[in-house]
């Protein structure tokens, strides 16, 4: 047996999404998401699955709340559906959409429980959208008035605070691959939905200070660690470029005012160049305090010029897989966030980090061991993380309970806790047990 202590500050919680939990989509005046609207065109989502009910959560955030308290988390990381505050993106507010954050964030804290908010989790009103999204200022501009709304209202009861989640998703997931939505599979588009992002981000992040919001403000990158398949100069190069397209493309302009010009260079050769106008830069370097990292997997790359625009491609080493296809491979997180020190020993909680398991109601069980071995691995490597010094402050499992997994839906299952999607009953796995001990105790036990 082997025990982790972990430091008596440390914060343990939880991570969800609006699009993914709340459900009641045509509810509240909740105006259309892009989302909506990709989950409705044919072959995007596994089942043609949407959020129109999801879990329910804008009904059942109580219950939700009570499974928490239960947990014994003291932090619950969430987003707020900007369809929600302003459903046509830049018009007019939606009084009761706010009210429902309002009584949601004081019930969580009522619980005793930390609101740990993310702005943008990609449910962007269908109206900007269909206005030119994230490559035109007006979407940027919207952006942030939405977050001067959620600044002001939620001040001095929110103390942490990340405009959005995974850039790397939202740009080149959504408009490069075209896997998520929109749905667009354009280079330069995906470049200047990046470049806008950062934008509207270094927009925000000077609101938040103009305006004299309490707390930390940041934003949650999505880690892609890759190692060479060889020893060749070529491999390693390719693991370079997509460790830096998830990671160094967002964080340079954050933290250095510009974006990393071995890359700029290699999408010039593609024939797609960065948008910048005058000041861009400055606005987005604006400093922040805090950086929520989100680590599911790593990879094994070779240089294969077939490989998609960075011509690396992830090879299948045989490792056990979760059942949505990632390598359990809890090392990557270690040598990540190592390789994250470049930008200084800042403030970090991993904001997402879990394991897709489709295990099952047995005799009112959900004996998901895979899923608790999973975190054992990981929280192991949480506990050499910080040993080695590293800021590492808070850890939030994705997720607290199953829910909309994007194109996936709902045949892919992230939760802590089982949810019927056909009546709602939400069931505590046996990994919701083992993480509340691990809190309760405020260490890890690795069983031999
Ligand atoms: C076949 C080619 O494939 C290219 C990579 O395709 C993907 C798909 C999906 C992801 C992905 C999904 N998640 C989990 C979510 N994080 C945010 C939260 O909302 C969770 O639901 N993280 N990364 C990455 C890459």
């Amino acid at each position: 047996m082997t025990i982790f202590q972990f430091p008596k500050d440390f914060r343990w919680g939880t991570a969800t999404a609006s699009y993914q939990i709340e459900g009641a989509a045509q509810e509240g005046g909740r105006g259309v998401s892009i989302w909506d609207t990709f989950a409705r065109t044919p072959g995007k989502v596994f089942n043609g699955d949407n959020g129109d009910v999801a879990c329910d959560s804008y009904h059942r955030y109580e219950e939700d709340i009570e499974l928490m308290k239960k947990l014994g988390i003291n932090t619950y990381r969430f987003s707020i559906a900007w369809p929600r505050i302003i459903p046509d993106g830049d018009g007019e507010i939606n009084r009761e959409g706010l009210d429902f954050y309002v009584r949601f964030v004081d019930a969580l804290l009522e619980a005793g429980i930390e609101p740990f908010l993310t702005l943008y989790h990609w449910d962007l009103p269908q109206t900007l959208e269909d206005d030119g999204g994230w490559g035109n200022r007006r979407t940027v501009d919207a952006f942030v008035k939405y977050a001067e709304v959620i600044f002001k209202e939620f001040s001095g009861k929110i103390n942490f605070w990340l405009t959005f989640n995974e850039p790397w998703c939202i740009a080149f997931l959504s408009n490069m691959l075209g896997i998520h939505a929109p749905g667009n599979k354009d280079l330069q588009t995906a470049i200047n939905v990046a470049h806008g992002l950062l934008v509207a981000h270094g927009k925000a992040v000077q609101s938040f200070r103009r305006l004299g919001i309490t707390g930390q403000i940041g934003i949650a990158p999505n880690v892609c660690w890759a190692e060479p398949y060889s020893k060749s100069p070529e491999d390693q190069a390719a693991c370079d470029r997509s460790i830096a397209l998830n990671t160094d493309w967002f964080l340079d302009p954050i933290y250095k005012g510009s974006y990393p010009q071995f890359l700029v260079d290699w999408f010039a050769e593609a024939g797609a160049t960065v948008p910048i106008q005058d000041g861009d830069m400055e606005i987005i370097s604006e400093p922040i305090d805090l950086l929520g990292i989100n680590y599911y997997t790593m990879g094994i790359n070779r240089f294969n010029p077939e490989a998609g625009v960075l011509q690396s491609e992830e090879l299948n080493m045989g490792l056990i897989k979760t059942d949505i296809g990632w390598p359990v491979e809890s090392r990557g997180l270690y040598e990540f966030m190592h390789y994250l020190q470049k930008y200084g020993n800042v403030d970090v909680y991993i904001t997402e980090n879990g394991a897709c398991i489709n295990d099952d109601l047995e005799n009112g069980k959900i004996n998901d061991d895979r899923r608790i071995s999973y975190y054992e691995q990981h929280l192991a490597q949480i506990h050499r993380i910080i040993n080695d010094g590293i800021n590492l402050k808070g850890y939030m499992a994705w997720s607290l309970m199953d829910n909309f997994e994007w194109a996936e839906g709902y045949r892919m299952r992230f939760g802590l806790v089982h949810v019927d999607y056909r009546s709602l009953v939400r069931t505590p796995k046996e990994s919701f047990y083992w993480y509340q001990n691990v809190i309760k105790n405020n260490w890890l036990e690795i069983r031999n």
